[in-house]
């Protein structure tokens, strides 16, 4: 038990899928899985244990942002032994070929700031994915019929952004989106010798102004998330 997760020792799996919303965590777990049981709902931060195709895993909520994703993928790698953790989120088109429901893997995060940049002080670290993830999980789409774009995320503290010249440069870099996590995700990930990647579905498109509902972010990606379970459990 921690400061922020009431599971018990043992009730993390090694591998822990983490969306932003607790309500996609809870929507995974009772859709994917068998047997899913909450193991934490501290905070209205739901996690769930339960097994896929006979392998533990673990969905818990990471909540929005860099800061609340460090502090339970902190206490998940530190306290309960994680060691493969997936985001799976969604994320705001920059490109104008990459479409609502498009799938994403993030090869690496820019962003202004992380929380371990006070750790990394002058450096700008280039936070990556694991490349056995990122391998499994391009070919886990392939097996699913599914095209996914693999690049440049920008991983932003500002949801309701006004520095749009920022987002034109990183555009005109060919970043394919952007989400509030996954620039820390792998930056702790690396420190902690884990591994990590990023799974996101469009829900919106910052040059068209399309949107999902709330709803369909919440319990609508079904892609993203098999291909995550099949990247982290390959045949
Ligand atoms: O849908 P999730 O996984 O929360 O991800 C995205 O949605 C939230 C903003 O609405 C941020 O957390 C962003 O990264
Ligand atoms: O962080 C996010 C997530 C989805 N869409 C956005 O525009 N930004």
């Amino acid at each position: 038990m921690t400061i922020h997760i009431a599971a018990a020792p043992g009730d993390i799996a090694p591998t822990v899928l983490m969306p932003g919303d607790p309500m996609r965590a809870k929507w995974v777990a009772e859709t994917f899985l068998d047997n899913p049981r909450c193991v934490n709902d501290v905070r209205g931060m739901l996690g769930y244990t339960g097994t896929w195709h006979g392998n533990p895993v673990t969905i818990h909520g990471s909540g929005m942002g860099m800061p609340s994703l460090s502090i339970y993928a902190n206490e998940l790698i530190r306290d309960y032994g994680a060691r493969t953790l997936i985001r799976i989120g969604s994320c705001g088109a920059m490109q104008p070929h990459v479409n609502l429901r498009d799938v994403i893997l993030a090869m690496t995060a820019s962003s202004i700031s992380t929380p371990s940049s006070t750790l990394l002080r002058e450096v700008n670290f280039a936070p990556c994915a694991d490349w056995g993830l990122l391998q499994a999980a391009a070919n886990a789409a392939q097996a699913h019929g599914t095209t996914p774009h693999i690049g440049g995320i920008w991983s932003t503290d500002t949801f309701y952004d006004d520095r749009t010249d920022l987002t034109d440069q990183l555009t005109r870099h060919g970043t394919l989106a952007v989400e509030m996590e996954t620039a820390e995700l792998y930056t702790l990930a690396a420190r902690h010798q884990a591994r990590a990647l990023s799974v996101l579905t469009v829900s919106d498109h910052l040059q068209t102004g399309a949107a999902l509902p709330s709803d369909q972010r919440a319990t609508g990606f079904v892609a993203m998330v098999e291909i995550a379970l099949a990247a982290t459990f390959p045949d």
